[in-house]
């Protein structure tokens, strides 16, 4: 049972755990770190919880590009026109990227577990406050200032959306580097019932780790092809420039302590 750890132990266990970051790093707070295992017996059940409701215009799809820990599809969010209500929500917030984290085999990748069961694949679909801020920059460390919906992909039959994605990827294999990607549906990354998800308070699951975002779990995964999964493998953390390349796969953060949490169901 993972206990409410220490600063230090809880940078220690990062560090340790994850070659990704070397440095150690002194959260906010931290006792309310992402990701998590989602117990399903100990989940609440709450009726008031909504629908999820997004509204995304394909038109605010800017680019997609490598920023050494994943890849990031970044929306135009100068103005209200993809944006997610409802869920747990009470405020209207704007879609400004998606990524996702993957692991070195089918085996394991996504940040969150359910009962501790690991999917080789999370989405996350990012949004910030756009009632309460102004822009992403200043919700990142203010109160209720982002929800990502979190959305686990199992290897399965080939996700056709998904493809025009897999297809922009080997443009942008080195960290840093970008290409105009458009017209994009974030909504076809969905599952098919959005009503069943659970909820908690955490934080961002790399740096700044900020403890300012309303977590959205879907219950209802979507299906990836294994040569779909692969080209995300394909990417490097490193840049064009450094001699030691290095793949980019396993850039999940280990599960954090629950420190006395909650997390809610919006089902039975
Ligand atoms: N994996 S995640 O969904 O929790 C996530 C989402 C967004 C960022 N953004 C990090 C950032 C950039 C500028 C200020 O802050 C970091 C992590
Ligand atoms: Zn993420």
């Amino acid at each position: 049972e993972m206990d409410c750890v220490s600063r230090k132990e809880a940078a220690q266990r990062t560090m340790k755990l994850h070659p990704m970051w070397q440095q150690p790093i002194a959260v906010p707070g931290g006792h309310c770190q992402s990701p998590i295992d989602i117990v399903v017996r100990k989940s609440v059940f709450d009726s008031a919880l909504k629908p999820l409701a997004t509204d995304y215009d394909p038109e605010t799809c800017q680019q997609i590009w490598n920023n050494g820990y994943s890849f990031l599809v970044e929306y135009d969010d100068s103005a209200d026109k993809s944006t997610l209500k409802g869920g747990p929500l009470q405020d209207q917030f704007r879609l400004c990227q998606f990524h996702f984290h993957w692991g070195e085999s089918n085996a394991w990748g996504s940040e969150h577990t359910v009962d501790r069961r690991l999917f080789p694949a999370e989405l996350h679909l990012v949004h910030w406050n756009s009632d309460k801020y102004s822009l992403f920059e200043e919700a990142v460390s203010g109160d209720n200032g982002l929800a990502v919906i979190g959305v686990f992909l199992k290897v399965g039959k080939r996700h056709e959306g998904l493809q025009k994605l897999v297809d922009a990827l080997p443009a942008i294999r080195h960290k840093g580097s970008v290409v105009e990607f458009t017209r994009f549906d974030p909504a076809c990354l969905l599952p098919s019932n959005t009503e069943d998800y659970w909820t908690y308070h955490g934080s961002l699951t790399t740096p700044p780790l900020t403890e300012s975002v309303t977590w959205i779990v879907m219950k209802q995964h979507i299906e990836v092809s294994h040569d779909q999964l692969a080209v995300f493998r394909s990417l490097l953390f490193t840049s064009a420039e450094e001699e030691v390349q290095k793949s980019m796969v396993n850039n999940f953060r280990v599960q954090q302590p629950l420190c006395g949490r909650t997390v809610r169901s919006s089902f039975t």
